[in-house]
């Protein structure tokens, strides 16, 4: 059975529609990235799966009793607020003691147990929210743009991390990623997402699809405007208006 199953999905925030007629489904153990410009739909797919958005159409459909870990694009935590690693994945659930620890062991960062939250790296930070959905055995993780703010290397052992996560516990992964080399290595599908599904498939056949490159670019080329989409140029889209 799929973890889940998404059939028509239509989300609108007032009168405007940010995803329209969107279907998909995710297996046990796969890697799905989804990749797509700026406002194109990707975190409204994620927070709709996860249940915090309601549909103006269509449905969402999880598995029953199926065990969600969800990594955030970014978490502010006051830096005044003392708090350690430890005490953090303590909230809001007492996780007991031994389940943090291997949580963080999965996460790749078993020593951070008793450091401060506001002396993390950013790639500390992000593994401790990665340890944190960890800590319920999910049998998905979901994932929005979890190395943002990562240097290459850095988001590169993020990713690293996620398919170790994967081979150890049979989890699937849905996240959205910028980052095309990172799609291309870890993915096992890829859905390109601009307010409906352009098109979707492994991570070759999405790279030579026509719906892809007419937003992408092709070849090398593809991959820099993929990259550069995140930082010098703003889109209209066709659904804004709707
Ligand atoms: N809470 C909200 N209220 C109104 N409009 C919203 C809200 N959240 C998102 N939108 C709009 O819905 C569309 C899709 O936004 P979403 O954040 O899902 O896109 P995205 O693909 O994740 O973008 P990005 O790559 O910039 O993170 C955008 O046009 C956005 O402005």
């Amino acid at each position: 059975m799929s973890l889940v199953t998404v059939e028509g999905l239509s989300i609108r925030y007032g009168g405007k529609t940010a995803l329209r007629g969107v279907d998909l489904s995710i297996e046990p153990g796969e890697i799905v990235t989804i990749v797509g410009p700026n406002g194109s739909g990707k975190t409204t797919l994620l927070r709709a799966v996860i249940g915090a958005l309601r549909p103006a159409s269509g449905r969402v459909r999880l598995k029953p009793g199926l065990r969600l870990g969800y990594v955030p694009q970014r978490l502010h935590i006051d830096p005044t607020l003392p708090i350690t690693v430890g005490r953090f994945l303590a909230l809001p659930h007492r996780a007991p003691h031994g389940a943090r620890r291997a949580a963080l062991q999965r996460a790749g960062v078993p020593d951070l147990m008793d450091r401060q939250m506001s002396g993390l790296s950013g790639g500390q930070f992000q593994r401790v929210l990665l340890a944190r959905a960890l800590i319920g055995d999910p049998e998905i993780l979901l994932l929005d743009e979890a190395t943002q703010g990562l240097d290459q290397p850095g988001s590169a052992a993020f990713y690293r991390q996620i398919e170790a996560v994967r081979a150890e516990t049979g989890c699937a992964v849905l996240m959205i990623s910028h980052e095309l080399h990172v799609v291309m290595a870890a993915s096992d599908r890829v859905i390109c997402l601009n307010g409906h599904v352009c098109c979707e498939g492994s991570p070759a056949v999405v790279a030579s699809a026509p719906e892809y490159r007419a937003l992408f670019g092709t070849g090398t080329g593809g991959a820099l405007a993929l990259y550069r989409h995140d930082h010098d140029h703003d889109h209209s889209h066709d659904h804004a208006a709707e």
